[in-house]
C-alpha cells in the first residue's frame, strides 16, 4: 500500500492552488503527498514556472524528497523532511506571482524551527493572483489575527510579461496559530488604496483611476471620507476608458463586501482556509458567497487532515467554521 495521500489536481477549480495547499500541508504536517492531474482544469495543464518554483522552494524549506518536479509535469510526489528554517531563494524567470510563492512558503516558515529568510523573484503585480500590496496590506493583517506575521522588503516591482521583481520576506517561527472569530464586521472607518499606471503612461492616468474609484466609492457608500493615495508605478492600464474600468471594478468589489457585512473579501476567503485548519481551536469567519477557490481549498484540507468544515448560511453571507488540528 502507498504511504502517499493522493490528491486529484483536476478537482473543482483544478488550478495551481490545489498544488500549493497540498504541498504546504504536506510540509507542515509531515504527510507524504502525491498530486495527480496537476492543473487539470486549466487549458495548459501541468507545472508552469511559478508552480515549479513554489514546489522547489517548499522542498528546500523542508528538505523534501520529490519526484516529477519539472516543467509541464502533471504528477508530483513530495515526501517532507524537517522544517529547520534558514535562507531560501526562489527565482521565477517569468512574471509568475511572488505572492503565490509566499502563499506556499509563509505557513511553512511559521512552523519552522528557526527564522526563515526568503528572497523571491518574479512578478509583484500580475493578473489572476494577489498583488504584492494585497498580500502585505490585506492578507498580512488577517494572518496577524491568527498570531503569525512576516516582515518584507519590496526591492523591485515586476510586471507581465518580464517579471524581474524582487521581494525579501522574513518569517519568525510561532508556537501555534490561534483560532479566530471574525463574524462581526464592526464599523468601517476608512478606505484606502493605491493606483498605478504602466510603462510610458502618464501619472495623470493613475490620478484619474484613483479619482474614479473614489467617486464610485463615495456614491456607493454615501459620504464616507475616502482618501486614496496616488502612486505612479509601471502596471497594466492601457487607456482612458480602461482607467475607469478597473477603478469601478475595485470599488464595486469592495463595497459588496462592506455592504454584505462580510469580514474578509472573496480573495482572502480561500487563503484563510489553510490557516483555520492549522490553528488551535475553533475558528469562524463570515464571508460573502463561497468561492470555487474556497471549495477547492476545503476539499484539499479535508482530504489531507482530520479537519472538517461547516458552512453556515447567515443572511446573505456564510460563516465558515472548523476546529483546527
Ligand atoms: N485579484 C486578486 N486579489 C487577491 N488574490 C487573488 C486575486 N486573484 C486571484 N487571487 C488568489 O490567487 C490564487 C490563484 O490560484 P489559482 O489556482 O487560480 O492560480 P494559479 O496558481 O496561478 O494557477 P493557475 O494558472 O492554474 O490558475 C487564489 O488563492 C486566489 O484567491
Amino acid at each position: 500500500m502507498s504511504d502517499f495521500v493522493e490528491i486529484d489536481g483536476s478537482h473543482l477549480e483544478g488550478g495551481g492552488q490545489i498544488l500549493r495547499i497540498a504541498i504546504t500541508l504536506s510540509a507542515i504536517k509531515k504527510i507524504p503527498v502525491r498530486i495527480t492531474n496537476i492543473r487539470g482544469g486549466r487549458n495548459k495543464p501541468g507545472l508552469m514556472e511559478q508552480h515549479l518554483k513554489g514546489i522547489e522552494l517548499a522542498r528546500d524549506m523542508c528538505s523534501a524528497t520529490v519526484k516529477g518536479v519539472n516543467f509541464g509535469s502533471t504528477e508530483v510526489e513530495f515526501s517532507p523532511g524537517d522544517l529547520n528554517g534558514g535562507d531560501f531563494t526562489a527565482k521565477v524567470n517569468t512574471a509568475g506571482s511572488i505572492s503565490l510563492l509566499m502563499q506556499v512558503a509563509i505557513p511553512i516558515a511559521l512552523f519552522s524551527k528557526s527564522t526563515c529568510t526568503m528572497t523571491l523573484h518574479g512578478g509583484t503585480n500580475v493578473e489572476m493572483a494577489p498583488q504584492i500590496d494585497y498580500t502585505t496590506e490585506v492578507f498580512r493583517p488577517i494572518l496577524e489575527k491568527f498570531g503569525g506575521t512576516f516582515d518584507f522588503e519590496l526591492i523591485k516591482r515586476g510586471y507581465y510579461p518580464k517579471g524581474g521583481g524582487e521581494v525579501k520576506v522574513t518569517v519568525q517561527p510561532i508556537e501555534i496559530l490561534k483560532a479566530v472569530e471574525m463574524t462581526n464586521q464592526g464599523t468601517v472607518r476608512e478606505v484606502y488604496g493605491w493606483s498605478f499606471v504602466a510603462g510610458t503612461l502618464p501619472v495623470s492616468m493613475a490620478r484619474r483611476m484613483a479619482y474614479s474609484a473614489t467617486s464610485f466609492l463615495f456614491k456607493l457608500t454615501r459620504n464616507r471620507r475616502i482618501p486614496i493615495a496616488f502612486w505612479a508605478r509601471r502596471l497594466w492600464a492601457i487607456g482612458d476608458e480602461a482607467a475607469r474600468i478597473p477603478a469601478k471594478r475595485a470599488a464595486l468589489e469592495l463595497v459588496k463586501v462592506i455592504q454584505d457585512g462580510a469580514c474578509v473579501d472573496d480573495h482572502s476567503q480561500d487563503q484563510i482556509v489553510v490557516l483555520m485548519a492549522l490553528a488551535q481551536g475553533r475558528s469562524a469567519v463570515k464571508v460573502c458567497d463561497i468561492t470555487m477557490h474556497t471549495k477547492t481549498a476545503i476539499f484539499v484540507v479535508e482530504q489531507m487532515t482530520q479537519v472538517k468544515y461547516d458552512i453556515i448560511p447567515s443572511g446573505s453571507n456564510n460563516i465558515i467554521q472548523c476546529a483546527g488540528s
